[in-house]
């Protein structure tokens, strides 16, 4: 009894000792590992880069985003399944050259069947661009299909032959195409999930054994490695997406979103809500070319900025905002009124006057005024009408002295 104690005891302070260290040792690799990947992502020199969330989850995107990624994921998927189908019926002249007759007369048929079933996510993978739904059950779809082939290869060779290596690293190889997908981590992961599981139970229910031998924890370990590799690549590929995507729709200076993106959103929020109007206010900053030659171009560049950021703060996560032009700014109140889109312009209008902004070189402080024209749309609205009225009110505020806002007639 004592013996068992005294073994007990050992077993589990070994594991203890072993257990500490570890445990610090993990917990200092993510905590740094962590800081300097947030670091990484936010290296823009405005510090407003990606942040970990958008890593993870595409609920984190803008719609538009969604809508660029989709496209371009549905692109390589398309080149995906015609890699896999061509592979894959491809290597019926490997199997002929490796395998025995009996295996061959088998794998052939399995080989044409599996190609003729992926063969319908060709037209498919066209809707898969227009919806995340369809591109989702595209992409499980594929999954299943490989999977189940890669069960039914794996039991034709139930009778002890060697399996060769092709059927074996199948899994892998599979892994290994998925990277070229810009998928979030969440996504990623979900998939490797899927892989990992259903290669295990293969293996697990053709040979009982390999959970005692050790064979099934060697497949895990490494096909956890290429999950991990396939994660990685995919997150690099949707970091560079998300890179570009903002740089071609974001102005650099005050990294709201740039006129052609925000008509986009336009068109977006007027057909997605029937019914619901909404406001269209245009600013422009007032003699702002004055500022400019009598303070310099910096300081016409920080006034930008500040007036940018007024226009979040005071306008909120709701409202759409863009830098329309030069020094223009236009910003689309989903759900609001004519007179609630005044009272909100008429707010800013008085927060910017309130709030002089610094010079940048240290030369002191100036006021800053802005003039607002604002229009109410519907649904059915012509859009490119209401630019022109909401222009036309802005102009009208500019004649009427300037530092005021302006409701279209
Ligand atoms: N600093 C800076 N100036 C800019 C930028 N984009 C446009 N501008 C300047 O904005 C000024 C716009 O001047 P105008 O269109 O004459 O208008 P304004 O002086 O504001 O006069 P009103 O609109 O009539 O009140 C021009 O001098 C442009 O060079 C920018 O990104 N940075």
């Amino acid at each position: 009894m004592a013996k068992i104690r005294w073994r007990t005891g050992t077993a589990l302070g070994s594991v203890s000792l072993f257990l500490i260290p570890v445990t610090a040792a993990t917990r200092f690799v993510m905590t740094t590992g962590c800081t300097a990947f947030h670091s990484l992502c936010l290296n823009n020199k405005e510090g407003k880069g990606l942040e970990l969330k958008e890593y993870w989850s595409d609920s984190y995107h803008s719609g538009d985003f969604k809508l660029t990624r989709i496209g371009f994921v549905a692109i390589r998927f398309r080149w995906l399944i015609t890699l896999l189908i061509i592979g894959i019926a491809g290597w019926i002249a490997v199997d002929w050259w490796v395998l025995d007759p009996a295996h061959f007369q088998l794998l052939w048929k399995i080989r044409l069947i599996t190609g003729a079933m992926l063969t319908p996510l060709l037209p498919l993978s066209y809707l898969c661009k227009l919806n995340r739904r369809w591109m989702f059950a595209s992409l499980y779809f594929l999954l299943g299909v490989l999977l189940i082939f890669n069960l039914v290869s794996l039991w034709s060779f139930r009778d002890g032959t060697p399996i060769p290596i092709g059927y074996i690293a199948f899994p892998y190889f599979l892994l290994t195409l998925l990277s070229v997908l810009p998928l979030p981590v969440k996504s990623g992961l979900r998939v490797a999930v899927m892989v990992i599981g259903c290669v295990l139970a293969t293996d697990y229910w053709l040979d009982s054994r390999s959970l005692s031998n050790g064979a099934l924890l060697d497949r895990l370990w490494l096909l956890i490695c290429f999950s991990l590799a396939m994660i990685w690549v995919q997150a690099g590929q949707l970091r560079m997406l998300l890179d570009l995507y903002r740089e071609s729709t974001r102005d650099p200076l005050t990294r709201l979103m740039n006129r052609r993106l925000f008509m986009g959103q336009l068109r977006q929020v007027q057909q997605e809500n029937p019914g619901q109007p909404f406001t269209l206010i245009l600013f422009d900053l007032d003699r702002f070319k004055r500022i400019n030659d009598v303070h310099g171009h910096l300081m016409g560049d920080e006034v930008l900025v500040r007036v940018a950021n007024t226009l979040g703060d005071i306008f909120g996560p709701d409202a759409i905002m863009a830098r329309y032009g030069g020094e223009e700014f236009m910003v689309l109140l989903p759900g609001t009124t004519l007179e609630q889109g005044m009272r909100k312009a008429e707010t800013l209008r008085l927060a910017v006057e309130s709030q002089p902004v610094e010079n940048p070189l240290g030369d002191g402080e100036i006021t800053v005024t802005l003039s607002a024209g604002v229009v109410q749309g519907q649904h059915d609205s012509d859009l490119q009408q209401l630019l022109n009225q909401a222009d036309e009110a802005l102009y009208d505020a500019k004649r009427n002295g300037r530092n005021c806002v302006q409701a279209a007639a």
